[in-house]
């Protein structure tokens, strides 16, 4: 039997959509996302429009009505830290996350927003798998130095535990016999420590490198005289996170024009984007620790690892750990739809998840907070939509 799976992936540059036929992809496409600052507050819906219309837009390309699909797959994502894995997305799930009061929202909390709202439409089910909110660390690695707050660890755990799956298998063994330490070079950056199939310990750009348009890890005492010196507004630290790195120092955070910048003797441009390597190895160093110095490979994986120049820098500084593997690109689409079909299948179970945030009593309570919090979006259709939900 042919299952038919809309995989949904929304990145922070890019919305990425595949029509899968159990694992076999149809038709794929990565549709440039270029993300727009409004002064204010951000809420998670903001980009829910745009990124519908391309969704729409793919499903009318593939011939394909929502309700041909057999299930939504969505990249997350979580309302709280969750395992790996499928977990069902319902009107609980996504209440909570449209109602919370969060600082700033990855894309991946709207993808899952969004694949409910296309299954619910057509009458069938969605999941979300390994979010990127997934965590199974060791509570060694949750101690924040702050009591009472919990140090997160989530990383791309979708396309790193699938390419630690692919170059286990290289090596003649299991991902679950294996110690990784793998760097995902993206848009978004995360190095992560695979240890026997548990990812225990990563940090992403807000602990480690700066990426092409991410500003890393910055002091924090630095940060918070930033946040209170009157200078900058609650956007412009905001965008630290999406028009900071790269893109902040040069302009630029394509990186064939960085590259091709360099290739013509821009010497600022070779030295930012050798500060982003040598960014990443100290991550990778960190990661090397958590694994007790011991590792069966460093892999590089992501858009970045496509470059020879970037990865050549990484291994001649950390090449003495561990042997360097690179695998370019990103394995994610493929990962959802083959999460799909194990639980279509009946291979794995989907996982329910039952979440209200720290003093919130019910949904309602949640709602009516949200409610009186953004009165500015109430008048938002997707917004109306999902208030009408509970
Ligand atoms: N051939 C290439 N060589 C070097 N960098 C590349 C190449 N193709 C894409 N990239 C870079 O990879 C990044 C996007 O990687 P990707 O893994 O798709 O990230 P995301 O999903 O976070 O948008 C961009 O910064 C892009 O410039
Ligand atoms: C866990 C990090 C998520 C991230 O950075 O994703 P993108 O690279 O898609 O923005």
């Amino acid at each position: 039997m042919s299952y038919h799976i809309l995989a949904i992936n929304p990145g922070s540059t890019s919305t990425k959509i595949g029509y899968y036929e159990n694992d076999t992809c149809v038709l794929e496409e990565n549709t440039p996302f270029r993300k727009e600052f409004v002064p204010g507050k951000v809420h998670v819906l903001d980009e829910f429009d745009a990124r519908m219309e391309t969704i729409l837009a793919f499903l009318d390309k593939v011939g394909k009505k929502p309700e041909d699909m057999d299930l939504f797959v969505s990249r997350a994502g979580a309302p709280c830290p969750v395992e790996y894995g499928a977990y069902r997305i319902d009107k609980e799930m996504v209440s909570a996350i449209c109602f919370a009061d969060r600082p700033t929202y990855h894309a991946s909390l709207l993808s899952v927003v969004m694949a409910f709202c296309l299954a619910r439409q057509a009458g069938k089910q969605a999941i979300f798998y390994d979010a990127i909110d997934a965590d199974q660390a060791p509570p060694i690695a949750h101690v924040s130095g702050i009591p009472g707050k919990r140090r997160g660890v989530g990383c791309h755990n979708l396309n790193t535990r699938m390419v630690g799956r692919e170059v286990a298998q290289t090596l003649g063994k299991a991902y679950e016999d294996c110690k990784f330490i793998i760097a995902h070079l993206g848009g978004g950056m995360s190095i992560s420590a695979h240890d026997h199939g548990i990812i225990t310990d990563a940090c992403t750009s807000s602990e480690g490198p700066m990426s092409p348009q991410r500003c890393g890890r910055v002091d924090f005492v630095q940060l918070v005289r930033m946040c209170f010196s009157g200078e900058y507004t609650l956007t412009d630290m905001q965008r630290l996170t999406d028009s900071g790195g790269l893109l902040s120092y040069l302009g630029a955070k394509d990186i064939l024009e960085v590259e091709a910048r360099i290739a013509q003797g821009d010497e600022k441009a070779e030295f930012m984007y050798k500060a982003m390597a040598y960014q990443v190895c100290k991550a990778i160093g960190e990661h090397f620790a958590v694994l007790e110095g011991e590792a069966d490979a460093i892999i590089l994986t992501g858009g970045i690892a496509n470059s020879k120049l970037f990865t050549g820098w990484i291994e001649e500084r950390v090449g003495r750990m561990a042997p360097v593997r690179v695998v370019p690109g990103e394995r994610e689409m493929l990962a959802l739809a083959r999460g799909g079909v194990r639980v279509l299948r009946g291979e794995e179970k989907m996982k329910t998840l039952s979440f209200l945030p720290d003093g919130c009593e019910s949904l309602e309570e949640l709602k009516t907070a949200f409610m009186a919090r953004r009165p500015d979006l109430l008048d938002k259709p997707a917004v109306q939509a999902i208030l009408a939900l509970s």
